[in-house]
């Protein structure tokens, strides 16, 4: 599904972000990768958008090639990836169900459709009763589930979560983790990025990457 070979990443300012990252995720695979701040985590999910491009090294996402000269097709593979960044984007002025069937108009979905595609994912994330609610009266964490039905709405094959649980307690931190890791199956992958080492202690049946100053500092696979 993501296959980097010695990937680099420098800003334009010279800001030496990634340095010889080199990672395989396959479908179904659970992500977390943690490391300090500035270590490099929001820059590899922004590669592995298509939100910035190496500067070294090759980069695979569902086959697709990373690379500048490429912008129709990476827009085409955004299809196939749901992203829940930490600023949430969502359109103020507009209903829960309206902000995740935006999310999902580029799609071939039929309109008849597309209402019990959002009204579905808003129902997996406990936001049913908000279906209606304008996201101007929800609250953070309601508007992060409504970034999050908007992200799995569209059935993608990888997940990204940029640090899904850095404004929550723990107790509804380890909620968002189990809502996220829900969307795991045989087909799709999901990555989450997060500073809590804490709260992924003990999970299984995943693999753990922690990044130090751009690069990968240890990587190992949970036990299932
Ligand atoms: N657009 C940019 N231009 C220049 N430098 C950048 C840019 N974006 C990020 N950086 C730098 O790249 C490095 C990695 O940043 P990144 O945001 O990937 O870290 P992070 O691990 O996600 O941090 P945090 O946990 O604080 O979100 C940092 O030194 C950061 O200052």
């Amino acid at each position: 599904m993501i296959e980097a070979k010695e990937l680099c990443l420098i800003y334009p300012d010279g800001t030496k972000a990634l340095k010889n990252i080199n990672l395989q995720v396959k479908p179904g695979e659970m992500v977390y990768i943690t490391g300090p701040s500035g270590s490099g985590k929001t820059s590899l999910l922004k590669l592995f958008m298509g939100m910035e491009y190496p500067t070294e090294g090759v980069l695979r996402v569902l086959g697709q090639p990373m690379m500048k000269g490429q912008v129709e097709k990476i827009r085409q593979l955004r299809r196939s990836i749901g992203p829940v960044f930490q600023e949430f984007k969502l359109i103020k002025g507009r209903t829960a169900i309206e902000n995740v069937m935006l999310g999902l108009r580029f799609l071939d979905i039929p309109p008849s459709q597309l209402k019990e595609s959002a009204s579905t994912a808003l129902r997996r994330v406990g936001l049913e009763h908000k279906t209606f609610s304008l996201v101007d009266n929800l609250s953070w964490g309601e508007c992060q589930r409504v970034a999050i039905a908007r992200a799995v709405a569209r059935k993608p094959a990888i997940i990204l979560a940029d640090e899904p649980t850095g404004n929550l307690d723990m107790k509804n931190a380890l909620k968002i983790l189990e809502l996220l890791t829900s969307f795991k199956d045989k087909n799709t992958a999901v990555i989450i990025t997060t500073h809590a080492t804490h709260l992924i202690d003990g999970k299984e049946d995943a693999m753990f990457i922690q990044m130090e100053e751009g690069n990968i500092y240890w990587k190992r696979l949970g036990e299932a």
